[in-house]
């Protein structure tokens, strides 16, 4: 009878999920190994791991399709099932499965090692992207040696990996065919459990753009009065190498000299870190306490010992922010390349927020240990740095002086978080709505980057510093497009961070609508145990139920909204339409009159 079917069902898909445990474990193992130090022998060690284990799954995948899951009563025995039913790239045929490993882990291997030329001195060409690219971009003022180190890192790291990204499109696509999905799009749509998800982000970038356009139009202005009209014109796209950033996707590096009120005083976290000796290790015990202050979880014994938190001088590693969870329960890691500076302070909660939903989900079956969605992974840690880059909590820290917000203060303090936030998600919206069309066969690897760049300018505004020809791939020299690292994840973080800001607020006592004492810009919930709970229950639910119940154990809430956002920035986007009244700009931006297509 169907009773005891279910119950035999349950005890089949218990210690189907144990095994699982074990196999996620030495996988993951198998790719540190090789992540955290590039070489021949242990990428060729990490693909027969992987190789190995997809057998194994093949097999666990024959005997979960005997079980009538569909009819069994308890619903989260029948979402255990239909999770262990998608087999995943162990689908794919042996040879086909390391071939698309190996297109992967060559773009990736690629991206790591990329090395390109000094513009002041031709003769040093060891530059990396970590610490010596990035440095460029965040300090740089100097237009030609943008343009020049741009260009240098696009075909180092772009245009060198599209045959292997065009052999990962064909293979994972397969893959995705033999999980019933019709692209690799579908699949990783869905993700996020939702039927309409495409035109959800859709209408959110509709919600956003007013307030983007606006903030586009005030930048532009301000960049054009320091690099002049012959490079910055009034009413075309902004060059994607003046924005502090490789891929112009957060531009809090021209904030000294963009800001509203520039009489205000300059308020430098970097300088101040630096002043203050900060270390790679500080940063992250700062965070440790941040998260031990809201009643979470402090990091494990393992996560101090085995983690990276800086570059190592004698091997090759993937220095791209991650953060590990090796399925025992215990061993937690980050692999990261810290540099003092407010970048990676952000970059070490937003990692450290990772960790944090490992521990509480730490006791869920493995198949739930899991995000409630992709982009609930990615919101935890910069949720938290919403209350660190607050004034109030950079004053409580030491790493601001100065009196409390006064208006003006207030204006530019929103510009900084609005350049960071409010900038990235048309980026963020880009890279996957290219990726869609590249999975889904519209665009073939002959117009890549043209299309790419096509996206770019009519949703973000910005132009690539020089022309671009199909000898370039500029898409793959961002590190998610190299790594096979899905992106929608962060648009949906870049939204749901600040609903679940405004709900921790509320909970904390921080943020009361309409009173003026408690403004949502200047809410810090360090120290409340009421948001800590409330985010805790959250977070223990992995990936166990529908995301929607998950988001409303926190926030009331059952959608992806960009209200939280909009609320948070309402003062800067009165300011900016003010002002950018007042300077007669230009909103929005006519085509670019670089050649690309
Ligand atoms: C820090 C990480 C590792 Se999950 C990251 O890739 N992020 C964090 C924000 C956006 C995105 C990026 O750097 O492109
Ligand atoms: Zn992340």
């Amino acid at each position: 009878d169907l009773e005891a079917l279910e119950h035999e069902g349950r005890e089949y898909i218990m210690q189907l999920d144990v095994a699982t445990g074990m196999r996620k474990h030495l996988a993951i193992l198998a790719e540190w190994e090789y992540t955290a130090n590039i070489t021949k022998e242990n990428e060729d060690k990490w693909i027969q791991v992987r190789v190995d284990l997809s057998q194994q799954e093949k097999r666990a995948w024959e005997e979960t399709k005997m079980y009538r899951w569909q009819d069994f009563q308890d619903f989260t025995l029948r979402r255990m099932f239909k999770k262990y039913t998608q087999l995943g790239v162990s689908a794919l045929p042996d040879d086909k499965y390391k071939m698309l490993m190996r297109s992967v882990s060559g773009m990736e291997a690629n991206y790591a090692t990329a090395k390109i030329c000094s513009y002041k001195n031709a003769s040093k060409c060891d530059l990396a992207l970590e610490p010596d690219i990035t440095e460029i971009f965040a300090t740089s003022q100097d237009p030609e040696e943008l343009k020049d180190t741009w260009v240098q890192w696009h075909k180092a790291a772009g245009a060198r990996a599209r045959a292997n990204f065009t052999e990962y499109v064909n293979l994972y696509n397969e893959a995705a065919h033999l999980n019933n999905f019709k692209d690799v799009a579908e699949w990783w749509q869905s993700e996020y459990e939702v039927p309409d998800f495409e035109e959800q982000l859709a209408k959110l970038w509709s919600d956003v753009k007013p307030l983007y356009e606006q903030l586009h139009a005030y930048v532009r202005k301000r960049l054009r009065d320091k690099y002049g009209d012959q490079i910055v014109s009034a009413r075309g796209p902004i060059p994607a190498h003046l924005l502090g950033n490789m891929w112009a996707q957060t531009w809090n590096n021209i904030e000294s000299f963009t800001r509203p009120y520039p009489d205000k005083k300059e308020v430098d976290i970097t300088q101040s870190m630096k002043e203050q000796n900060y270390t790679a290790l500080k940063m992250f015990q700062m965070s440790d306490e941040f998260f031990r202050s809201l009643n979470l979880t402090a990091m494990p014994e393992k996560f101090w010992n085995n983690s990276i938190i800086e570059k190592p001088n004698d091997r090759e590693i993937v220095c791209h922010a991650s953060a590990w969870d090796f399925f025992d329960g215990e061993d937690f890691r980050i692999k990261q390349c810290t540099t003092v500076d407010y970048e990676y302070f952000q970059t070490t909660h937003h990692e450290m927020g990772h960790i944090q939903y490992f521990l509480q989900y730490r006791h869920q079956p493995y198949i739930f240990r899991d995000g409630a969605n992709p982009g609930f992974h990615e919101a935890v840690g910069d949720t938290i740095a919403l209350s660190v880059s607050s004034p109030k909590h950079l004053r409580r820290v030491g790493l601001t002086q100065g009196e409390a917000e006064d208006e003006q203060t207030e204006i530019n303090q929103l510009y900084k978080m609005g350049i960071d936030k409010i900038v990235f998600l048309p980026f963020a919206y880009t890279l996957d709505l290219f990726r869609y069309g590249v999975f889904r066969g519209k665009t073939a690897p002959e117009d890549y980057n043209c299309h790419y760049w096509k996206l770019r300018e009519e949703l973000q505004g910005v132009e690539p510093p020089v022309n671009r020809t199909e000898e370039d791939f500029d898409a793959a020299a961002k590190y998610h497009v190299s790594a096979n690292v899905e992106y929608a994840r962060y648009y949906v973080s870049f939204l749901i961070q600040f609903q679940f800001h405004r709900a921790l607020c509320q909970l904390a006592g921080e943020y009361v609508p309409e009173d003026f004492t408690k403004k949502l810009v200047d809410c810090d919930i360090f120290e409340s145990v009421a948001a800590g709970n409330a985010l805790g229950n959250m977070l223990k639910m992995g990936s166990s139920k529908p995301w929607p119940d998950a988001m409303e154990v926190l926030t009331g809430q059952r959608a992806m909204k960009a209200d939280g956002l909009l609320e948070y920035f309402r003062p800067l986007h009165d300011w900016l339409k003010a002002e950018n009244q007042r300077t007669g700009e230009f909103i929005g931006w006519e085509s670019s009159k670089t050649q690309y297509c």
